[in-house]
């Protein structure tokens, strides 16, 4: 699904991802955690074709990110699902879930966005996994946040994507909708086999809803392995990073984890 081999991104003088090396799995849920600047967003907008790496390699769904690729051919492996969940709030929940299926349309009836009956079957199925069937034609300016969040995963899902990049999908929401947003977006995506790489702010939901955690800190991966390794030294690591201390010759408890090569 995803493969970084030695992923170096820099803008101007400053070295934002120090050589990332990071294979994800299909139906794998993988939580990026970091402090603010660790380079987590970069990652994901390498994968996501929206920022160009300056080394190493990158495939994402089988297409090589280094080498030209069209934004069509990616939207077809990787959806994208944002913050701030960048819906057509006037549009209905129907309307802003086709939006997932324009890359797979022609380019005529894309522009006159004329969508075929088997892409509104599909809308309509995504909204249903994610529980939102009853909403499919209200606007979407009607809904909470965590519905409208939804409705973001929903047309991320009609993309039928290989990857799922989800940045930082909850932090505007509180806890217990937060929860139910995370449950919904694993439980979508481990149903249909879909890899999903999940930037969080909060350790507590990376243990509950992650398979497998990815730390990164100042532009290097300072662990990468399951929620139970996710330890003290693990969380000093990621959030109290010194990464001239993270080395092969200075070996944590959690290093086994990471993969060779992995540290510098
Ligand atoms: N388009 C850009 N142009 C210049 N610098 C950038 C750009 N995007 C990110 N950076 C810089 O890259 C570094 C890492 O930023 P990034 O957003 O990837 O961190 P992050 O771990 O996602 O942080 P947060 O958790 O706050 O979102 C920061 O120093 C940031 O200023």
């Amino acid at each position: 699904m995803i493969h970084a081999r030695q992923l170096r991104k820099s803008f101007g003088s400053n070295h934002v991802l120090h050589g990332i090396d990071l294979d994800v799995q299909p139906g794998e849920f993988v939580v990026m955690l970091g402090l603010s600047g660790a380079g987590k967003s970069t990652l994901l907008r390498c994968m996501n074709g929206l920022a160009q790496p300056d080394s190493g390699t990158l495939q994402v769904g089988g297409i090589d990110l280094m080498a030209r690729h069209s934004r069509r051919q990616l939207a077809r492996q990787a959806a994208m699902v944002f913050q701030h969940h960048n819906l057509v709030p006037r549009l209905s929940v129907l309307k802003n879930v086709l939006t997932g299926r324009l890359g797979a349309l022609s380019t005529l009836p894309s522009m006159l966005q004329l969508f075929r009956q088997s892409d509104i079957a599909l809308a309509h199925e995504c909204l249903e996994r994610v529980g939102l069937a009853h909403k499919a034609h209200e606007r979407t300016d009607s809904l909470s946040g965590g519905q409208m969040q939804r409705v973001g995963i929903a047309r991320a899902l009609a993309q039928q994507p290989q990857v799922i990049l989800a940045d930082e999908p909850v932090a505007s929401l509180d806890p217990k909708t937060a929860r139910s947003v995370l449950q919904y977006l694993r439980d979508a995506t481990r149903g249909l086999g879909i890899a999903v790489v999940c930037n969080l702010h909060q350790v507590d939901y990376a243990r509950e809803f992650g398979d497998r955690i990815v730390g990164l800190a100042q532009g290097r991966m300072v662990y990468d392995g399951s929620t139970h390794g996710l330890d003290e030294a693990a969380l000093q690591a990621i959030y109290h990073a010194q990464p001239q201390a993270v080395t092969p010759a200075a070996p944590h408890p959690w290093q086994h984890a990471i993969p060779a090569g992995g540290l510098l």
